[in-house]
């Protein structure tokens, strides 16, 4: 079995604390690969206007990813899923020598009360949330917290990961990184333009996702 993290996200664009957390996380759970799922819209965001072609947020991701086991994939395009619940199932299906690890951060923990099927995703897959700076305080806050409450797992037990019964959450302390999208859209809202009329291949599906997808 290949162990796998999964690190969803609009990656509008990929930046180093992407990078960072997902090395943190590598290291913490002794994962052989984690895949960052370039999402091709995020269903909660319902304001696309400075959302960045899907080709152009995974060739920014291929780039923050270069020389380490971190596979950008825009699989959700071919799989025709948007909701993180029927991307789970598929990929679970389809990837069954894998052992999977749902992984996010605490600013997405403290709205997944909010997402479709939140309670599936925790009964499919373990749940491993990083720290991240101004969000944790509401991450611990969360509705979604309560229902976790007995399902926390202590942080001495996190290598035996693949043996944890669902739903299982551990928090990984990771010193909080202040980086996100939003600061590099704002001081580079063109960022994308450098990414015209290329095509990456997606690490995963091996298929050629091109800038203006
Ligand atoms: N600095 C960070 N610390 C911890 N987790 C992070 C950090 N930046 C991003 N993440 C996590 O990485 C995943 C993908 O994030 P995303 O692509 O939305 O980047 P973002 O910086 O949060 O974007 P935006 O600022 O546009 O919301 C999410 O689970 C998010 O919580
Ligand atoms: O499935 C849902 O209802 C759902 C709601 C909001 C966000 N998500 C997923 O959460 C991940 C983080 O999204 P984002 O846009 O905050 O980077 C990404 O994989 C989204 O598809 C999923």
């Amino acid at each position: 079995m290949k162990t796998t993290g999964l690190l969803g996200g609009s990656f509008n664009p990929a930046h180093g604390a992407h990078r960072s957390i997902s090395l943190f996380a590598m290291e913490e759970l002794a994962l052989d690969e984690l895949w960052w799922l370039v999402s091709p819209g995020n269903p909660l965001k319902q304001d696309a206007s400075d959302m960045a072609p899907l080709g152009a947020r995974l060739a920014s991701a291929q780039k923050m990813a270069r020389r380490s086991a971190i596979r950008p994939t825009a699989i959700e395009r071919e799989l025709g899923t948007r909701y993180t619940y029927d991307t789970l199932r598929a990929l679970v299906r389809r990837y069954p020598k894998r052992q999977f690890v749902w992984i996010m951060g605490s600013d997405n923990l403290a709205q997944f009360h909010r997402w479709k099927d939140w309670r599936k995703i925790a009964r499919l897959l373990p749940i491993a949330v990083i720290a991240r700076h101004g969000y944790d305080d509401d991450a611990f806050a969360a509705p979604a917290m309560a229902w976790f409450q007995r399902s926390v797992r202590p942080a001495n037990q996190r290598m035996n990961w693949t043996n944890w019964s669902t739903p299982a959450l551990t928090f990984l302390r990771y010193r909080p990184d202040p980086r996100s999208a939003t600061a590099i859209r704002m001081a580079r809202p063109h960022w994308h333009k450098q990414y015209a009329d290329r095509c990456v291949r997606d690490a995963v599906t091996r298929k050629l996702v091109c800038q203006t997808d």
